[in-house]
């Protein structure tokens, strides 16, 4: 943990250190800074603690990804649990950031990693639709599936691209099926923080990286993932709300010829797949773990199902789409007060000052998800005056 010495003064709100602006604010027993220090080559965002009892500062070990507040920002506690930074002349949508100091995703890491650890989650206007997750036995067909649904809907669907430590198959591209990654590399990201779930699956590692997921929903897709039954039991324990759909084969025999069909597995790995899959099978009615089972027998027919399943026949606008609007503004805006669920923001830039939008009311009151992803669920809207 480190533990140092710092030349900050904690008499106000803003601290201003060296020419940086740095926010103070106090959380239970604690008084967190939050600010850039600048090496003179290059300015990075950096968290220290003040334990007030010991009169000790600690440098916490930051995860998720971090913003670059070049800018000077404003922030706010939100709860007990974590602080809304809001960084000044970007887009609205790019500016909302929140620290959190201690969610259950950062106990679990302070646990885990015997220190002090903070998670910064970007925020973002908006749900996005739920990921849908799918799982079933090697060779039932989930790859083909996943195949029909983005090339019949390119624009409503993303993949969720995993990385394996499995060598490509013929045909198989990097970055587009799989990130084929060394074994050391996927341990030290996932050390990091950096996946929603990994597994070890038929003798490899594979894994789902936050960004692979957020990347996603962030293009305004519903994201697809296709994973093994034990990541979608993490992704169950996550704070990813998804829907996890399990295709099963109408029998044994059928996936094993499926399996031998395919011609991409030496005969080694398709009986440890086989063997696999008798677990995997006997997992797909463990209670709350998939929304729906799903028959691959004529793949037409499962088609048709999975489309009902994911409401294809339903075209329904997104209604994120209206609260999406003011986000786009590049106005400054610095955060007045808080009251209920709801942040005021007032616009420090001229433009904004003489329009309808000098003053925006930021409810965080259905927020979802949260470090290691995004914060996602804001709403803004414009008000007159406060
Ligand atoms: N309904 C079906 N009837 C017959 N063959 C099918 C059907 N669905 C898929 N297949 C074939 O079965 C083989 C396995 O399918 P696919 O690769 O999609 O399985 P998968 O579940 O994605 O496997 P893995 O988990 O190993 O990636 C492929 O050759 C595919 O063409
Ligand atoms: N837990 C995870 N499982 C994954 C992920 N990506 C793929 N998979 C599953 O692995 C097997 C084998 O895949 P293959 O491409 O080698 O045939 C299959 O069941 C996939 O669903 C992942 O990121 N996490």
């Amino acid at each position: 943990m480190g533990e140092e010495a710092v030349e900050f003064s904690l008499e106000r709100a803003v601290v201003d250190t060296k020419g940086c602006k740095h926010s103070a604010l106090d959380v239970g027993g604690k008084t967190y800074v939050i600010g850039t220090s600048d090496d003179g080559s290059k300015s990075s965002t950096v968290v220290k603690i003040l334990d007030k009892l010991t009169q000790t500062w600690v440098v916490p070990t930051v995860l998720g990804t971090q913003p670059m507040l070049t800018n000077s920002q404003s922030a706010i506690p939100v709860n007990d649990e974590k602080i809304l930074v809001i960084e000044k002349g970007v887009p609205l949508n790019e500016s909302i950031w929140f620290l959190e100091i201690d969610t259950p995703f950062v106990k679990h890491q302070q646990k885990i990693k015997g220190m002090e650890v903070v998670s910064w989650s970007k925020g973002v206007i908006g749900v996005g639709q739920k990921p849908v997750v799918i799982s079933g036995p090697s060779g039932v067909g989930k790859g083909t599936l996943i195949a029909k649904l983005m090339k019949d809907y390119p624009s409503k669907f993303g993949f969720s691209v995993s990385h394996t430590t499995r060598s490509p198959r013929e045909k198989e591209i990097d970055g587009v099926h799989y990130h084929f990654t060394e074994r050391s590399k996927i341990e030290k990201d996932i050390s990091e923080g950096k996946f929603l779930e990994f597994a070890h699956v038929h003798g490899n590692v594979y894994g789902t990286s936050i960004e692979a997921v957020e990347s996603v929903t962030d293009e305004g897709k519903r994201c697809i993932l296709d994973i093994d039954v034990q990541g979608a039991r993490s992704v169950r324990a996550s704070s990813l709300e998804a829907i996890f759909i399990f295709v099963c084969p109408p029998s044994f025999e059928e996936l094993e010829k499926r399996l031998r069909a395919r011609g991409t597995e030496t005969e080694e790995q398709i009986q440890k797949r086989l063997r696999n899959a008798r677990a995997e099978l006997d997992q797909s009615n463990a209670p709350g773990l998939f929304d729906h089972l799903l028959v691959n027998d004529d793949l037409e027919t499962c088609y048709e199902n999975l489309k009902k399943l994911l409401s294809l026949d339903n075209d329904k606008e997104d209604s994120d789409s209206i609260f999406t609007k003011e986000g786009k503004e590049t106005a400054s805006y610095y955060i007045v007060s808080k009251v209920d669920s709801e942040i005021l923001l007032q616009s420090e830039t001229d433009e904004a000052k003489n329009g309808a939008t000098s003053s925006l009311a930021l409810d965080l009151s259905s927020l979802s998800g949260g470090a290691p992803g995004r914060t996602r669920g804001l709403k803004i809207r414009s008000i007159n005056s406060f």
